[in-house]
Protein backbone atom coordinates (compact mmCIF):
# COMPACT_ATOMS: atom_id res chain seq x y z
CA UNK A 1 0.00 0.00 0.00
CA UNK A 2 2.87 2.32 1.12
CA UNK A 3 3.99 1.65 -2.77
CA UNK A 4 1.04 2.80 -4.24
CA UNK A 5 0.40 5.39 -2.43
CA UNK A 6 4.20 6.54 -2.79
CA UNK A 7 3.34 5.58 -7.17
CA UNK A 8 0.25 7.51 -7.22
CA UNK A 9 1.75 10.37 -5.40
CA UNK A 10 4.50 10.95 -7.90
CA UNK A 11 1.87 10.31 -10.76
CA UNK A 12 -0.21 13.10 -9.44
CA UNK A 13 2.98 15.53 -9.55
CA UNK A 14 3.86 14.39 -12.76
CA UNK A 15 0.49 15.41 -14.22
CA UNK A 16 0.40 18.13 -12.34
CA UNK A 17 3.83 19.09 -14.43
CA UNK A 18 2.35 18.24 -17.36
CA UNK A 19 -0.55 20.69 -16.64
CA UNK A 20 1.01 23.31 -16.11
CA UNK A 21 3.34 22.42 -19.39
CA UNK A 22 0.57 22.38 -21.04
CA UNK A 23 -1.22 25.61 -19.93
CA UNK A 24 2.01 27.39 -20.57
CA UNK A 25 2.29 26.16 -24.39
CA UNK A 26 -1.30 27.30 -24.47
CA UNK A 27 -0.44 30.78 -23.58
CA UNK A 28 3.07 30.70 -25.63
CA UNK A 29 1.83 29.33 -28.93
CA UNK A 30 -1.52 31.67 -28.49
CA UNK A 31 -3.66 28.74 -29.23
CA UNK A 32 -5.99 26.87 -27.18
CA UNK A 33 -5.77 22.79 -26.34
CA UNK A 34 -8.66 22.55 -24.35
CA UNK A 35 -9.07 18.46 -24.86
CA UNK A 36 -5.03 18.73 -23.86
CA UNK A 37 -5.33 20.51 -20.72
CA UNK A 38 -8.69 18.43 -20.09
CA UNK A 39 -7.21 15.42 -20.13
CA UNK A 40 -3.95 15.86 -18.10
CA UNK A 41 -6.85 17.66 -15.37
CA UNK A 42 -8.80 14.58 -15.20
CA UNK A 43 -5.66 12.54 -14.80
CA UNK A 44 -4.70 14.52 -12.09
CA UNK A 45 -7.58 14.70 -10.18
CA UNK A 46 -8.24 10.63 -10.73
CA UNK A 47 -4.73 10.27 -9.41
CA UNK A 48 -5.26 12.56 -6.48
CA UNK A 49 -8.33 11.22 -5.88
CA UNK A 50 -6.56 7.61 -5.66
CA UNK A 51 -3.65 8.95 -4.05
CA UNK A 52 -6.05 9.85 -0.76
CA UNK A 53 -7.98 6.73 -0.82
CA UNK A 54 -4.92 4.49 -0.55
CA UNK A 55 -3.87 6.71 1.94
CA UNK A 56 -6.50 6.69 4.08
CA UNK A 57 -6.43 2.88 4.34
CA UNK A 58 -2.48 2.78 4.47
CA UNK A 59 -3.08 4.34 7.48
CA UNK A 60 -5.65 2.18 9.00
CA UNK A 61 -3.78 -0.92 7.52
CA UNK A 62 -0.45 0.96 9.88
CA UNK A 63 -2.79 0.88 13.30
CA UNK A 64 -3.74 -2.91 12.41
CA UNK A 65 -0.48 -3.34 12.46
CA UNK A 66 1.14 -1.89 15.25
CA UNK A 67 -1.43 -2.77 17.62
CA UNK A 68 -1.15 -6.43 16.86
CA UNK A 69 2.64 -5.95 17.31
CA UNK A 70 2.24 -4.25 20.82
CA UNK A 71 -0.83 -6.73 21.78
CA UNK A 72 1.82 -9.43 21.05
CA UNK A 73 4.82 -7.92 22.91
CA UNK A 74 2.99 -7.33 25.68
CA UNK A 75 1.52 -10.43 25.73
CA UNK A 76 5.03 -12.00 25.47
CA UNK A 77 6.66 -9.59 27.92
CA UNK A 78 3.94 -10.45 30.81
CA UNK A 79 3.96 -14.54 29.96
CA UNK A 80 8.38 -14.41 30.32
CA UNK A 81 7.95 -12.86 33.81
CA UNK A 82 5.25 -15.34 35.16
CA UNK A 83 7.25 -18.11 33.17
CA UNK A 84 10.79 -16.90 35.54
CA UNK A 85 11.96 -18.87 38.27
CA UNK A 86 10.93 -17.64 41.53
CA UNK A 87 14.56 -16.76 42.60
CA UNK A 88 14.68 -13.78 39.64
CA UNK A 89 12.27 -11.94 42.57
CA UNK A 90 15.31 -11.80 44.48
CA UNK A 91 17.45 -9.77 42.15
CA UNK A 92 17.27 -6.21 41.65
CA UNK A 93 19.31 -6.89 38.54
CA UNK A 94 15.96 -8.75 37.47
CA UNK A 95 13.67 -5.85 38.48
CA UNK A 96 15.63 -3.30 36.52
CA UNK A 97 15.18 -5.36 33.37
CA UNK A 98 11.80 -5.91 34.10
CA UNK A 99 10.88 -2.32 34.89
CA UNK A 100 12.82 -1.22 31.53
CA UNK A 101 10.92 -3.78 29.48
CA UNK A 102 7.46 -2.57 30.80
CA UNK A 103 8.06 0.94 30.75
CA UNK A 104 8.78 0.34 26.81
CA UNK A 105 5.89 -2.79 26.83
CA UNK A 106 3.21 -0.92 24.99
CA UNK A 107 3.70 2.62 23.30
CA UNK A 108 7.20 1.79 21.91
CA UNK A 109 6.87 -1.06 19.88
CA UNK A 110 3.55 0.81 18.35
CA UNK A 111 5.76 3.91 17.80
CA UNK A 112 8.33 1.76 15.91
CA UNK A 113 5.86 0.21 13.39
CA UNK A 114 4.29 3.35 12.94
CA UNK A 115 7.14 5.85 12.80
CA UNK A 116 8.97 2.96 10.69
CA UNK A 117 5.72 3.19 8.02
CA UNK A 118 5.34 6.18 7.94
CA UNK A 119 8.84 7.02 6.95
CA UNK A 120 8.92 4.50 4.45
CA UNK A 121 6.53 6.57 3.12
CA UNK A 122 8.47 9.33 3.31
CA UNK A 123 11.65 7.46 1.76
CA UNK A 124 9.87 6.54 -0.98
CA UNK A 125 8.05 9.73 -1.50
CA UNK A 126 11.38 11.21 -1.53
CA UNK A 127 12.99 8.69 -4.04
CA UNK A 128 9.85 9.60 -6.39
CA UNK A 129 10.31 13.38 -5.74
CA UNK A 130 14.32 12.93 -5.93
CA UNK A 131 13.43 11.41 -9.75
CA UNK A 132 11.79 15.09 -10.15
CA UNK A 133 14.15 17.11 -8.77
CA UNK A 134 16.94 15.13 -10.56
CA UNK A 135 15.57 15.46 -14.11
CA UNK A 136 14.98 19.86 -12.89
CA UNK A 137 19.31 19.50 -11.97
CA UNK A 138 21.32 16.74 -10.67
CA UNK A 139 23.16 19.10 -8.24
CA UNK A 140 19.87 19.93 -6.27
CA UNK A 141 19.62 16.52 -4.86
CA UNK A 142 22.87 16.03 -3.10
CA UNK A 143 22.93 19.67 -1.86
CA UNK A 144 19.61 18.93 -0.20
CA UNK A 145 20.55 15.47 1.40
CA UNK A 146 23.70 17.37 2.72
CA UNK A 147 21.79 19.82 4.33
CA UNK A 148 19.68 17.23 6.43
CA UNK A 149 22.81 14.91 7.52
CA UNK A 150 23.69 17.59 10.32
CA UNK A 151 20.42 17.64 12.32
CA UNK A 152 20.20 13.40 11.64
CA UNK A 153 23.78 12.89 12.90
CA UNK A 154 23.03 15.27 16.08
CA UNK A 155 19.48 13.95 17.04
CA UNK A 156 21.54 10.52 16.50
CA UNK A 157 23.68 11.08 19.06
CA UNK A 158 21.27 12.72 21.75
CA UNK A 159 19.26 9.52 21.48
CA UNK A 160 22.13 7.61 22.47
CA UNK A 161 23.33 10.03 25.59
CA UNK A 162 19.61 9.76 26.77
CA UNK A 163 19.46 6.26 26.92
CA UNK A 164 22.77 5.80 28.77
CA UNK A 165 20.97 8.07 30.50
CA UNK A 166 17.83 6.00 30.86
CA UNK A 167 19.46 2.67 32.27
CA UNK A 168 21.90 4.41 34.28
CA UNK A 169 18.41 5.65 35.70
CA UNK A 170 16.46 2.73 36.16
CA UNK A 171 16.82 1.77 40.00
CA UNK A 172 16.09 5.26 40.58
CA UNK A 173 12.95 5.36 38.52
CA UNK A 174 12.14 1.96 40.37
CA UNK A 175 12.59 3.71 43.79
CA UNK A 176 10.55 6.55 43.07
CA UNK A 177 7.45 4.19 41.49
CA UNK A 178 7.82 2.72 44.86
CA UNK A 179 7.31 6.07 46.86
CA UNK A 180 4.81 7.05 44.78
CA UNK A 181 3.39 3.67 45.26
CA UNK A 182 3.57 4.37 49.16
CA UNK A 183 1.48 7.24 48.51
CA UNK A 184 -1.19 6.13 46.48
CA UNK A 185 -1.55 2.28 46.94
CA UNK A 186 -4.58 1.35 49.79
CA UNK A 187 -1.95 -0.96 51.69
CA UNK A 188 0.02 1.83 52.99
CA UNK A 189 -2.64 3.78 53.23
CA UNK A 190 -3.48 3.50 56.55
CA UNK A 191 -0.01 3.98 57.92
CA UNK A 192 0.70 7.06 55.96
CA UNK A 193 -2.11 8.57 57.53
CA UNK A 194 -1.60 7.58 61.14
CA UNK A 195 2.41 8.31 61.07
CA UNK A 196 1.80 11.47 59.20
CA UNK A 197 4.61 9.90 56.25
CA UNK A 198 3.13 11.66 53.42
CA UNK A 199 5.29 15.09 53.40
CA UNK A 200 8.44 12.26 54.38
CA UNK A 201 7.68 10.29 51.68
CA UNK A 202 6.61 13.00 48.98
CA UNK A 203 10.07 14.89 50.03
CA UNK A 204 12.15 11.50 48.88
CA UNK A 205 9.80 11.12 45.72
CA UNK A 206 10.54 14.86 44.60
CA UNK A 207 14.14 14.82 45.25
CA UNK A 208 14.56 11.32 42.90
CA UNK A 209 12.00 12.86 40.35
CA UNK A 210 14.40 15.83 40.28
CA UNK A 211 17.46 14.20 40.05
CA UNK A 212 16.20 12.39 37.07
CA UNK A 213 14.51 14.81 35.22
CA UNK A 214 17.35 17.33 35.61
CA UNK A 215 19.96 15.58 33.87
CA UNK A 216 17.37 14.71 31.40
CA UNK A 217 16.73 18.17 30.75
CA UNK A 218 20.13 19.26 30.50
CA UNK A 219 21.01 16.84 28.11
CA UNK A 220 17.67 17.81 26.08
CA UNK A 221 18.95 21.70 26.49
CA UNK A 222 22.83 20.91 24.77
CA UNK A 223 20.53 18.86 21.92
CA UNK A 224 17.92 21.77 21.15
CA UNK A 225 20.90 24.00 20.82
CA UNK A 226 22.63 22.14 18.47
CA UNK A 227 19.43 21.06 16.34
CA UNK A 228 18.68 25.13 16.13
CA UNK A 229 22.39 25.07 14.55
CA UNK A 230 21.93 22.81 12.06
CA UNK A 231 18.38 23.34 11.47
CA UNK A 232 19.27 27.00 10.23
CA UNK A 233 21.96 25.82 8.50
CA UNK A 234 19.97 23.59 7.03
CA UNK A 235 17.53 26.66 5.78
CA UNK A 236 20.25 28.37 4.51
CA UNK A 237 20.75 25.62 2.15
CA UNK A 238 17.46 25.14 0.79
CA UNK A 239 17.02 28.72 -0.38
CA UNK A 240 20.61 28.54 -1.53
CA UNK A 241 18.76 25.12 -3.46
CA UNK A 242 15.50 27.59 -4.90
CA UNK A 243 18.21 30.58 -5.72
CA UNK A 244 20.00 28.33 -7.85
CA UNK A 245 16.61 26.92 -9.69
CA UNK A 246 15.10 30.49 -10.28
CA UNK A 247 18.29 31.53 -11.46
CA UNK A 248 18.48 28.36 -13.90
CA UNK A 249 14.63 29.68 -14.84
CA UNK A 250 15.89 33.27 -15.60
CA UNK A 251 18.49 31.82 -17.87
CA UNK A 252 16.38 29.87 -19.52
CA UNK A 253 17.80 26.16 -18.89
CA UNK A 254 14.48 24.77 -16.84
CA UNK A 255 10.75 24.59 -17.99
CA UNK A 256 7.86 26.96 -16.47
CA UNK A 257 6.51 23.46 -15.46
CA UNK A 258 9.47 23.02 -13.41
CA UNK A 259 9.76 25.60 -11.55
CA UNK A 260 6.17 25.71 -10.64
CA UNK A 261 6.74 21.81 -9.86
CA UNK A 262 9.56 22.64 -7.82
CA UNK A 263 8.05 25.94 -6.05
CA UNK A 264 5.28 23.18 -5.23
CA UNK A 265 7.62 20.08 -4.28
CA UNK A 266 10.10 22.41 -2.39
CA UNK A 267 8.09 22.70 0.93
CA UNK A 268 7.02 18.96 0.56
CA UNK A 269 11.21 18.21 0.27
CA UNK A 270 12.08 20.14 3.36
CA UNK A 271 8.87 18.33 5.15
CA UNK A 272 9.59 15.32 4.23
CA UNK A 273 13.30 15.64 4.45
CA UNK A 274 12.45 16.77 8.28
CA UNK A 275 10.13 13.67 8.75
CA UNK A 276 12.93 10.91 7.16
CA UNK A 277 15.17 13.01 9.57
CA UNK A 278 12.84 12.80 12.56
CA UNK A 279 11.37 9.05 11.67
CA UNK A 280 15.09 7.87 11.71
CA UNK A 281 15.54 9.46 14.60
CA UNK A 282 12.42 8.28 16.38
CA UNK A 283 12.81 4.71 15.25
CA UNK A 284 16.39 4.65 16.55
CA UNK A 285 15.48 5.79 19.96
CA UNK A 286 12.49 3.45 20.54
CA UNK A 287 14.28 1.07 19.05
CA UNK A 288 16.45 1.55 21.96
CA UNK A 289 13.61 0.82 24.22
CA UNK A 290 12.64 -2.17 22.21
CA UNK A 291 15.84 -3.59 22.81
CA UNK A 292 14.84 -4.01 26.28
CA UNK A 293 11.93 -5.95 25.93
CA UNK A 294 14.39 -8.17 24.20
CA UNK A 295 16.38 -8.54 26.94
CA UNK A 296 13.89 -8.94 29.00
CA UNK A 297 13.23 -11.99 26.41
CA UNK A 298 16.78 -12.75 26.59
CA UNK A 299 17.20 -13.52 30.74
CA UNK A 300 17.54 -16.95 31.13
CA UNK A 301 16.14 -19.56 34.00
CA UNK A 302 18.70 -20.85 36.50
CA UNK A 303 20.69 -23.44 35.32
CA UNK A 304 18.33 -26.21 36.78
CA UNK A 305 18.20 -29.40 34.69
CA UNK A 306 14.57 -29.34 33.21
CA UNK A 307 12.59 -32.20 32.74
CA UNK A 308 9.98 -32.76 30.70
CA UNK A 309 8.46 -36.36 30.97
CA UNK A 310 6.04 -37.38 34.38
CA UNK A 311 7.07 -39.40 36.58
CA UNK A 312 5.01 -42.34 37.71
CA UNK A 313 5.23 -43.40 41.84
CA UNK A 314 4.79 -46.58 42.08
CA UNK A 315 3.38 -47.15 45.57
CA UNK A 316 0.17 -48.40 46.92
CA UNK A 317 0.64 -47.00 50.06
CA UNK A 318 0.81 -43.48 51.50
CA UNK A 319 3.98 -41.57 50.03
CA UNK A 320 5.92 -39.75 52.22
CA UNK A 321 8.21 -36.46 51.25
CA UNK A 322 11.60 -36.65 53.11
CA UNK A 323 14.39 -33.98 52.99
CA UNK A 324 17.65 -35.53 53.29
CA UNK A 325 20.64 -33.44 54.95
CA UNK A 326 19.22 -30.63 53.49
CA UNK A 327 21.41 -27.51 53.51
CA UNK A 328 20.22 -23.96 51.69
CA UNK A 329 21.70 -20.24 51.14
CA UNK A 330 20.36 -17.24 49.71
CA UNK A 331 21.47 -16.32 46.45
CA UNK A 332 24.15 -13.13 47.53
CA UNK A 333 23.54 -13.92 51.61
CA UNK A 334 26.57 -14.50 53.28
CA UNK A 335 26.10 -17.67 55.21
CA UNK A 336 23.27 -20.82 54.81
CA UNK A 337 20.04 -20.19 55.96
CA UNK A 338 19.17 -23.73 56.68
CA UNK A 339 21.86 -26.48 57.61
CA UNK A 340 21.29 -30.40 57.18
CA UNK A 341 18.10 -30.66 57.84
CA UNK A 342 16.26 -34.31 58.11
CA UNK A 343 13.15 -34.08 58.26
CA UNK A 344 10.11 -36.66 57.29
CA UNK A 345 6.49 -35.23 55.35
CA UNK A 346 3.89 -38.63 55.32
CA UNK A 347 0.07 -38.62 53.85
CA UNK A 348 -2.19 -38.85 55.80
CA UNK A 349 -0.33 -36.89 58.78
CA UNK A 350 0.00 -33.70 60.57
CA UNK A 351 3.73 -32.33 61.01
CA UNK A 352 4.12 -29.21 62.83
CA UNK A 353 7.70 -26.86 62.27
CA UNK A 354 7.96 -24.23 65.19
CA UNK A 355 10.43 -22.02 65.51
CA UNK A 356 11.10 -18.11 66.30
CA UNK A 357 11.32 -15.30 63.97
CA UNK A 358 14.60 -16.11 61.33
CA UNK A 359 14.53 -19.28 62.00
CA UNK A 360 14.18 -20.24 58.78
CA UNK A 361 10.72 -22.23 58.57
CA UNK A 362 8.98 -20.12 55.53
CA UNK A 363 12.44 -20.89 53.62
CA UNK A 364 12.33 -24.51 54.74
CA UNK A 365 8.63 -23.69 52.68
CA UNK A 366 9.78 -22.53 49.52
CA UNK A 367 12.14 -25.59 48.89
CA UNK A 368 9.62 -28.13 49.87
CA UNK A 369 7.18 -25.88 47.06
CA UNK A 370 10.05 -26.02 44.96
CA UNK A 371 10.27 -22.48 44.70
CA UNK A 372 14.09 -22.68 45.66
CA UNK A 373 16.74 -26.30 44.78
CA UNK A 374 18.69 -27.15 48.24
CA UNK A 375 22.75 -26.02 47.63
CA UNK A 376 23.21 -29.51 49.02
CA UNK A 377 21.04 -32.34 49.98
CA UNK A 378 18.22 -34.04 48.20
CA UNK A 379 14.19 -33.53 48.72
CA UNK A 380 12.31 -36.37 47.61
CA UNK A 381 8.64 -37.66 46.90
CA UNK A 382 8.01 -41.08 47.41
CA UNK A 383 11.34 -41.95 47.58
CA UNK A 384 11.96 -39.87 43.94
CA UNK A 385 13.85 -37.19 44.10
CA UNK A 386 11.62 -34.21 43.23
CA UNK A 387 14.30 -32.31 40.72
CA UNK A 388 13.35 -35.77 38.22
CA UNK A 389 9.68 -34.45 38.16
CA UNK A 390 8.82 -31.58 35.70
CA UNK A 391 7.66 -28.80 37.73
CA UNK A 392 3.80 -28.65 36.80
CA UNK A 393 3.76 -32.22 37.72
CA UNK A 394 5.46 -31.85 41.20
CA UNK A 395 3.43 -29.05 42.09
CA UNK A 396 0.19 -30.98 41.84
CA UNK A 397 0.98 -32.71 44.85
CA UNK A 398 1.40 -29.95 46.68
CA UNK A 399 -1.24 -26.86 47.63
CA UNK A 400 -0.02 -24.15 50.21
CA UNK A 401 -1.60 -21.16 51.82
CA UNK A 402 1.33 -18.86 52.66
CA UNK A 403 1.97 -15.92 55.23
CA UNK A 404 1.13 -13.52 52.58
CA UNK A 405 -1.24 -15.52 50.50
CA UNK A 406 -2.41 -13.93 47.46
CA UNK A 407 -6.33 -11.23 47.31
CA UNK A 408 -7.75 -11.84 43.50
CA UNK A 409 -9.67 -9.50 42.84
CA UNK A 410 -12.50 -11.36 41.57
CA UNK A 411 -15.28 -13.44 42.47
CA UNK A 412 -15.23 -15.67 45.22
CA UNK A 413 -16.10 -19.04 43.51
CA UNK A 414 -13.02 -17.79 40.87
CA UNK A 415 -11.38 -17.02 43.77
CA UNK A 416 -11.35 -20.62 45.38
CA UNK A 417 -11.33 -22.81 42.02
CA UNK A 418 -7.70 -21.03 41.27
CA UNK A 419 -6.68 -23.73 43.64
CA UNK A 420 -7.13 -26.51 41.18
CA UNK A 421 -7.30 -24.44 37.51
CA UNK A 422 -7.07 -28.18 36.10
CA UNK A 423 -10.52 -28.99 37.51
CA UNK A 424 -13.71 -28.62 35.55
CA UNK A 425 -14.27 -24.67 35.85
CA UNK A 426 -16.16 -23.87 38.62
CA UNK A 427 -17.55 -26.94 40.03
CA UNK A 428 -19.99 -25.61 42.62
CA UNK A 429 -20.35 -28.26 44.85
CA UNK A 430 -16.95 -28.65 45.28
CA UNK A 431 -15.78 -25.08 46.12
CA UNK A 432 -18.83 -25.12 48.75
CA UNK A 433 -16.89 -28.08 50.40
CA UNK A 434 -14.07 -26.75 50.45
CA UNK A 435 -15.62 -23.47 51.58
CA UNK A 436 -17.31 -25.38 54.62
CA UNK A 437 -13.77 -27.18 55.45
CA UNK A 438 -12.02 -23.92 55.79
CA UNK A 439 -14.90 -22.49 57.66
CA UNK A 440 -16.05 -19.45 55.46
CA UNK A 441 -19.42 -20.89 53.54
CA UNK A 442 -21.02 -18.79 55.97
CA UNK A 443 -19.80 -15.52 55.69
CA UNK A 444 -19.84 -16.17 51.72
CA UNK A 445 -23.65 -17.09 51.99
CA UNK A 446 -24.03 -13.88 53.53
CA UNK A 447 -22.04 -12.19 50.83
CA UNK A 448 -24.61 -10.09 48.57
CA UNK A 449 -23.96 -12.26 45.66
CA UNK A 450 -23.09 -15.28 47.74
CA UNK A 451 -20.51 -17.49 45.60
CA UNK A 452 -20.86 -14.57 42.94
CA UNK A 453 -19.70 -12.17 44.77
CA UNK A 454 -16.49 -10.10 43.64
CA UNK A 455 -13.80 -9.90 46.37
CA UNK A 456 -12.05 -6.39 46.96
CA UNK A 457 -12.31 -3.11 46.23
CA UNK A 458 -10.48 -2.54 42.99
CA UNK A 459 -13.40 -3.15 40.84
CA UNK A 460 -16.89 -1.97 40.14
CA UNK A 461 -18.83 -3.92 42.56
CA UNK A 462 -16.50 -5.44 44.57
CA UNK A 463 -16.62 -6.36 48.16
CA UNK A 464 -14.18 -5.74 50.87
CA UNK A 465 -13.88 -8.78 53.38
CA UNK A 466 -11.91 -8.90 56.73
CA UNK A 467 -8.48 -10.22 56.02
CA UNK A 468 -9.34 -12.89 58.19
CA UNK A 469 -12.13 -13.35 55.70
CA UNK A 470 -9.36 -13.13 53.22
CA UNK A 471 -7.46 -16.15 55.09
CA UNK A 472 -10.47 -18.05 55.21
CA UNK A 473 -10.73 -18.15 51.25
CA UNK A 474 -7.00 -19.01 51.09
CA UNK A 475 -7.79 -21.90 53.19
CA UNK A 476 -10.66 -22.90 51.33
CA UNK A 477 -8.64 -22.59 47.92
CA UNK A 478 -5.87 -24.86 49.07
CA UNK A 479 -8.49 -27.35 50.61
CA UNK A 480 -9.82 -27.77 47.27
CA UNK A 481 -6.74 -28.65 44.91
CA UNK A 482 -6.42 -32.19 45.17
CA UNK A 483 -3.13 -32.38 46.04
CA UNK A 484 -1.55 -35.02 48.99
CA UNK A 485 0.33 -32.34 50.44
CA UNK A 486 -1.14 -29.08 52.54
CA UNK A 487 1.34 -26.93 53.52
CA UNK A 488 0.08 -24.18 56.00
CA UNK A 489 2.38 -21.32 56.71
CA UNK A 490 0.83 -19.17 59.36
CA UNK A 491 -2.27 -19.70 57.90
CA UNK A 492 -4.58 -19.21 60.50
CA UNK A 493 -2.40 -16.26 62.13
CA UNK A 494 -6.05 -13.72 61.56
CA UNK A 495 -8.79 -16.32 62.57
CA UNK A 496 -10.48 -15.33 65.44
CA UNK A 497 -9.35 -17.73 68.31
CA UNK A 498 -12.77 -19.85 67.81
CA UNK A 499 -12.55 -20.43 64.06
CA UNK A 500 -8.83 -21.31 64.62
CA UNK A 501 -9.69 -23.89 66.86
CA UNK A 502 -12.24 -25.35 65.01
CA UNK A 503 -10.58 -25.54 61.92
CA UNK A 504 -7.17 -27.68 64.00
CA UNK A 505 -9.91 -29.68 65.35
CA UNK A 506 -11.42 -31.00 62.05
CA UNK A 507 -8.29 -30.44 60.13
CA UNK A 508 -7.34 -34.62 60.33
CA UNK A 509 -11.06 -35.13 59.37
CA UNK A 510 -10.84 -32.47 56.47
CA UNK A 511 -7.78 -33.46 55.08
CA UNK A 512 -9.06 -36.78 53.57
CA UNK A 513 -6.05 -38.42 53.76
CA UNK A 514 -3.46 -35.78 52.72
CA UNK A 515 -0.70 -34.54 54.87
CA UNK A 516 -0.49 -31.62 56.33
CA UNK A 517 2.72 -29.37 57.29
CA UNK A 518 1.72 -26.63 59.68
CA UNK A 519 3.75 -23.73 60.96
CA UNK A 520 2.22 -22.00 63.78
CA UNK A 521 3.79 -19.47 67.10
CA UNK A 522 0.56 -20.86 68.60
CA UNK A 523 0.35 -23.78 71.12
CA UNK A 524 -3.45 -24.44 69.97
CA UNK A 525 -2.71 -25.02 67.19
CA UNK A 526 0.45 -27.15 67.18
CA UNK A 527 -0.75 -29.46 69.63
CA UNK A 528 -2.90 -30.92 67.40
CA UNK A 529 0.06 -32.13 65.41
CA UNK A 530 1.10 -35.63 65.31
CA UNK A 531 4.88 -35.07 65.23
CA UNK A 532 6.68 -31.31 66.12
CA UNK A 533 10.16 -30.80 64.56
CA UNK A 534 12.01 -27.13 66.44
CA UNK A 535 13.70 -25.51 64.16
CA UNK A 536 16.63 -22.83 65.37
CA UNK A 537 19.06 -21.02 63.50
CA UNK A 538 18.45 -23.34 60.13
CA UNK A 539 18.80 -26.56 62.16
CA UNK A 540 16.80 -29.07 63.46
CA UNK A 541 17.74 -28.57 67.42
CA UNK A 542 14.07 -31.19 68.48
CA UNK A 543 11.90 -33.59 67.12
CA UNK A 544 8.98 -35.57 68.58
CA UNK A 545 5.61 -36.15 69.09
CA UNK A 546 3.90 -32.94 71.92
CA UNK A 547 4.13 -35.18 74.36
CA UNK A 548 7.48 -36.33 74.05
CA UNK A 549 9.02 -32.55 73.37
CA UNK A 550 7.13 -31.46 76.41
CA UNK A 551 8.49 -33.79 78.18
CA UNK A 552 12.06 -33.69 77.10
CA UNK A 553 11.83 -30.23 79.21
CA UNK A 554 13.80 -28.77 76.30
CA UNK A 555 13.07 -25.67 73.64
CA UNK A 556 10.43 -26.73 73.01
CA UNK A 557 8.76 -26.99 76.31
CA UNK A 558 10.50 -23.06 76.75
CA UNK A 559 8.42 -22.03 73.96
CA UNK A 560 5.33 -23.02 74.51
CA UNK A 561 4.95 -22.87 78.40
CA UNK A 562 4.52 -19.50 78.70
CA UNK A 563 1.59 -19.33 76.24
CA UNK A 564 0.17 -22.36 77.20
CA UNK A 565 -0.31 -20.55 80.91
CA UNK A 566 -1.74 -17.22 79.03
CA UNK A 567 -3.87 -19.48 77.11
CA UNK A 568 -5.38 -21.40 79.83
N1 LIG B 1 15.03 -13.65 50.11
C1 LIG B 1 15.98 -13.72 51.03
N2 LIG B 1 17.27 -13.47 50.73
C2 LIG B 1 18.24 -13.58 51.66
N3 LIG B 1 18.01 -13.95 52.92
C3 LIG B 1 16.75 -14.23 53.28
C4 LIG B 1 15.66 -14.13 52.36
N4 LIG B 1 14.52 -14.47 52.99
C5 LIG B 1 14.88 -14.76 54.25
N5 LIG B 1 16.21 -14.63 54.42
C6 LIG B 1 16.97 -14.90 55.62
O1 LIG B 1 16.64 -16.21 56.08
C7 LIG B 1 16.35 -16.18 57.43
C8 LIG B 1 15.12 -17.08 57.68
O2 LIG B 1 14.00 -16.45 57.11
P1 LIG B 1 12.56 -17.14 57.08
O3 LIG B 1 11.62 -16.22 56.42
O4 LIG B 1 12.71 -18.50 56.51
O5 LIG B 1 12.29 -17.23 58.66
P2 LIG B 1 10.99 -17.74 59.43
O6 LIG B 1 11.42 -18.79 60.35
O7 LIG B 1 9.91 -18.10 58.46
O8 LIG B 1 10.59 -16.41 60.22
P3 LIG B 1 9.14 -15.87 60.67
O9 LIG B 1 8.72 -16.69 61.85
O10 LIG B 1 9.44 -14.48 61.05
O11 LIG B 1 8.23 -15.98 59.49
C9 LIG B 1 16.11 -14.74 57.85
O12 LIG B 1 16.84 -14.43 59.00
C10 LIG B 1 16.61 -13.92 56.70
O13 LIG B 1 17.78 -13.25 57.09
Amino acid sequence: MIILETLLFFGSIYALKMLIDAVSITISKEQTEVEEIMYTLVWAALLTICYHVIKAFSVYATEIQSAKVSEHLYAKIHEKAAALDYSFYESPEYFDVLQRAKESGYDRPHAVVVTLFDTLKQVLGLFAIASVIFSIDALLLPLLVACMLPTLFIRIYYSDKLNLLRLRHTALERQSGYFGSLLTSENSAKEVRLFGLGDHFMSRLVDIRKAIVGERLAISYRRTIKEVMATVLATFGFFACIAYVVWGSIKGLVTIGDIAVFLVIFPQVFNMMQGVTNGITVVYHNNIFVKSIFDLFDVKGTEKRTVETEVTIESEAPISLELDNVSFIYPHAAKPTLSGINLSFPEGKVVAIVGLNGAGKSTLIKLICKLYEPTQGNISLGNVSINSFPDRQYRRYISAVFQDFCRYNVSVLENISLGDISKPTHELNKVKSAAQRAGAHEFIESLSDGYDTIMGRIFENGNEVSIGQWQKIAIARALYSSSKFLVLDEATSALDAKSEQKFFQELKENLNGRGALVISHRHSTVRHADYIYVLSNGKIIESGTYEQLQYAGGEFASLFKKEFVQEF
